[in-house]
């Protein structure tokens, strides 16, 4: 029996994004958008994460539950580790998601980290992350993280303004003559425009990171540094924005890197021997919906090692070596976020069309991502299958808000009932990192699952966390 009142229907709801259409098979789960390891059980239909049944886990950990398949995280630092040819050459981008549990495991992988405040160091040093396979990003550290970082000995420090120079240079020329040189790496603005949405595009003038090469900020800033026995340019970074497809975009800002790499070296000869890195930053894409083809890391490696090769031969240069930095491709797609259905709401439209909301017990607080930048993600019923037609539906949140959307335009079984359990897809990367305790809704439970066993890597916030900051 349908556990919501079936409101007014006045026919099939149009969808509102062009072109988009019911899955021939709701219940399919479209391996380039799941965790390696999700599968359906074969008893039941449902779903189940590196063997582990989410209703099961919906039981023991509640709801919303984020479930990270723990294979497919590590199995996707090897992937980037293989393209590139040296774990070293890759720093998983915290931004997208850190705890002290996947700071071990990017441990283990033997790849390194970036961060980019002082609170991601703190993490990744308390968790006994290798300090020096550390990248401190940022654009706007401030002398206290400056100093932690530079004790801690980080393995770099990407500099990004002439103010964190001056506060690098006042650090360098407070430590003992006989400590080494800090070791940094300059921000350069490219100059591309990334095919993506405007907020997560970060190599066109028009923003804060960087020194943009087009008006000398980037040779002025290598002048600066190179003026300071007490620090060493080691390398030179872009990052041209996130969630990319097109790999034309990397292959334009590697061949200007290129550029200033000849153009540096040729005034300042003894950078010759100090640049070993060209870190071409973060921002491959993800399938979030079966739609997406992201470039897959092998392929990107190619064209960045034969771009880089090609520009270094031809500017006689000797190559350095390639850098890059994945968040979401390594985080996002090996996790899934299980909600429990609340209330359903059958919604009449101008036209006379229906929309039906599915009210979930999370929303903005978990995924932020609708919100901000209309992403997509794919939802399905995750507890069953379910062979009822396909009804156009919203997945809405529980905050005080309309715009408080989880999964805009999608199909679920008509049959959808009130204590179902639905999965979103490739929620591993900044949805946890973006959440926060809107209308006082707590974070929910991180829980890694391997081989059957599920542990807690984060767990739920309760009413005390929410009032940990009280004064009363
Ligand atoms: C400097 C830098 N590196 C790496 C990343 C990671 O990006 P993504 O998660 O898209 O790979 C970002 C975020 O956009 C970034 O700003
Ligand atoms: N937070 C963004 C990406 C920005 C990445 C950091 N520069 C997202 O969710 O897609």
């Amino acid at each position: 029996m349908r556990a919501h009142p079936a409101g007014p229907r006045h026919g099939e709801v149009v969808p509102e994004r062009h072109g988009y259409a019911p899955a021939s098979d709701l219940n399919a789960v479209d391996p380039k958008v799941w965790p390696r390891s999700l599968s359906r059980s074969s008893l039941d239909g449902s779903m189940m994460v590196a063997g582990k049944d989410v209703r099961d886990l919906a039981a023991e950990f509640d709801t919303p539950v984020m479930v990270i398949d723990e294979a497919d995280f590590r199995s996707r630092c090897h992937d980037f580790a293989d393209a590139f040819g040296s774990a070293s050459a890759i720093h998983y981008a915290g931004k997208a998601f850190l705890c002290g549990e996947i700071a071990r495991w990017l441990s283990e992988e033997g790849i390194g980290l970036d961060v980019c405040t002082g609170g991601e160091l703190a993490v990744a040093l308390r968790a006994g992350f290798p300090a020096e396979r550390i990248a401190f990003h940022g654009s706007n550290k401030s002398d206290a993280e400056l100093r932690t970082a530079v004790d801690a000995g980080v393995g770099a420090i990407v500099v990004d303004s002439y103010y964190e120079i001056a506060r690098l240079v006042d650090i360098a020329e407070g430590r003992d003559e006989n400590a080494d040189p800090i070791p940094v790496m300059t921000r350069i603005t490219v100059g591309v425009e990334a095919h993506t949405h405007e907020f997560i595009a970060t190599a066109h003038e028009d923003q804060k990171f960087g020194f943009s090469l087009a008006a000398g900020d980037a040779a002025e800033a290598v002048r600066r540094i190179v003026a300071c026995r007490g620090l060493v340019l080691m390398g030179l970074h872009s990052h041209i924005g996130s969630q990319i497809f097109d790999p034309s975009g990397f292959e334009v800002a590697a061949h200007r890197v290129v550029g200033l790499l000849g153009s540096i070296t040729a005034e300042h000869p003894q950078l010759l021997a100090s640049i070993r890195t060209l870190d071409l930053g973060g921002g491959l894409g993800i399938a979030y919906t079966s739609d997406d083809d992201p470039t897959p890391p092998d392929a990107m490696a190619k064209s960045l090692q034969d771009i880089v090769s090609r520009e270094c031969q031809a500017a006689g240069l000797v190559a350095p070596k390639i850098a890059v930095e994945p968040g979401r491709a390594i985080a996002g797609p090996g996790t899934i976020t299980v909600y429990e259905v609340g209330t359903i709401k059958d919604v009449t439209l101008d036209g006379g069309h229906t929309r039906r909301y599915v009210s979930v017990d999370g929303g903005m607080s978990d995924n932020i991502r609708t919100a901000l930048y209309d992403a997509d993600y794919t939802v399905v019923l995750a507890s069953r299958t379910s062979t009822a037609p396909a009804i156009s539906s919203r997945v809405v949140g529980k905050h005080c808000e309309s715009g408080d959307i989880v999964v805009r335009d999608c199909y679920l079984p008509d049959d959808l009932a009130v204590g179902d359990l639905i999965a979103v897809a490739a929620t591993g990367a900044y949805c946890y990192a973006m959440a926060s305790n809107y209308n006082r809704v707590p974070r929910p439970a991180v829980v890694a699952v391997k081989n059957g066993v599920a542990r807690t890597v984060l767990r739920r916030e309760t009413d005390n966390d929410l009032m940990r900051l009280e004064t009363w």
